[in-house]
């Protein structure tokens, strides 16, 4: 099946500034990907050429098979910007309303729409009454006008209580659950990690890894730390129960630089030791 979007060493360039180098990924129908990196990575870059607002140097991207910013793709295509703005003195159910006569949609869905992102109880209230959490609802609400098949979400949970944001990953659930790609930028690699099926980090333009937390961490080598807490009196029998660590690995980077040499330590164990070597 064609994926809903597919980037091919996707370039942008501001004057000097290489916003992105040779950017790929797709992502397939009903997958969700989150989009990580620091300020200035490259996100925000990607997801306004993603929607058409800006155009790209080289490369190619195609918006469910048609190139962004088309009538096909913007058809396809749904955004939700990290701070949404609507009239304080509309109600919910008024400006989703007049967002359904912008696309030419029928009235009659405002409710449903209302309802199924958990709006349906304050519709008739306006939405300078809304907390941020509900205002994010209106904007997911205003992005499934039209059934697109592609979420661009630029950091969806950012001011978001903690419930809000289980909430609102919830909704996300559900709709990647009805086949709808979803592209969410976010700050958070923790909140994202057992939200979304892939991760994709960005930095200085470049895709510089993609998978799950998982195999990050594996790629990465990254040590992993587990506190366990023994029920009361299991103490021993627990430390019993867990492998020691190979005696060589834990001690001899403890010990001056010139026993070092012959230990099994890992280099990066090695180089760490060295920059705050422990004197015996
Ligand atoms: N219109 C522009 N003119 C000049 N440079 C730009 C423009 N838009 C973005 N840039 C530069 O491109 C790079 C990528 O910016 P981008 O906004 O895509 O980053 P980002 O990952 O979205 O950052 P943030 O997390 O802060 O939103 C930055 O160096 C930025 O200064």
């Amino acid at each position: 099946m064609t994926p809903t979007l597919t980037i091919s060493r996707l370039t942008k360039r501001f004057g000097d500034v290489e916003a992105l180098k040779a950017v790929s990924l797709t992502l397939e129908a009903g997958r969700r990907a989150a989009l990580l990196g620091h300020n200035g990575a490259g996100k925000s870059t990607m997801m306004k050429i993603i929607l058409g607002l800006i155009p790209y140097d080289g490369g190619e991207v195609s918006v469910c098979g048609s190139a962004p910013g088309s009538s096909s793709a913007r058809a396809a295509v749904a955004y939700l910007p990290e701070n949404v703005a609507f009239h304080p003195a509309l109600t919910g159910e008024e400006q989703l309303r007049y967002y359904l006569s912008l696309r030419g949609e029928s009235p009659r869905q405002v409710m449903e729409l209302l309802s199924r992102v958990g709006l349906g109880h304050a519709a008739r209230r306006r939405i300078g009454t809304y907390s941020k959490g509900m205002r994010q609802r209106v904007g997911l609400a205003q992005t499934l006008i039209g059934k697109p098949r592609l979420l661009v979400l630029d950091e969806p949970t950012s001011g978001l209580d903690p419930v809000s944001r289980r909430d609102f990953y919830d909704l996300l659930d559900g709709l990647s659950a009805e086949g709808t790609a979803i592209l969410l930028s976010s700050h958070v690699l923790t909140e994202v990690e057992a939200r979304t099926d892939r991760i994709l980090i960005l930095s200085g333009g470049a895709l510089v890894a993609e998978g799950t937390l998982a195999d990050l961490r594996t790629r990465a080598a990254l040590p992993v730390a587990l506190l366990v807490r023994p029920a009361p009196g299991r103490a021993p029998a627990l430390v019993s129960a867990f492998p020691r660590p190979p005696p060589a690995a834990t001690a001899c980077c403890a010990f001056p630089a010139r026993r070092r040499r012959s230990c099994r330590c890992s280099p990066a164990y090695r180089r760490s030791a060295a920059r705050s070597p422990i004197s015996t």
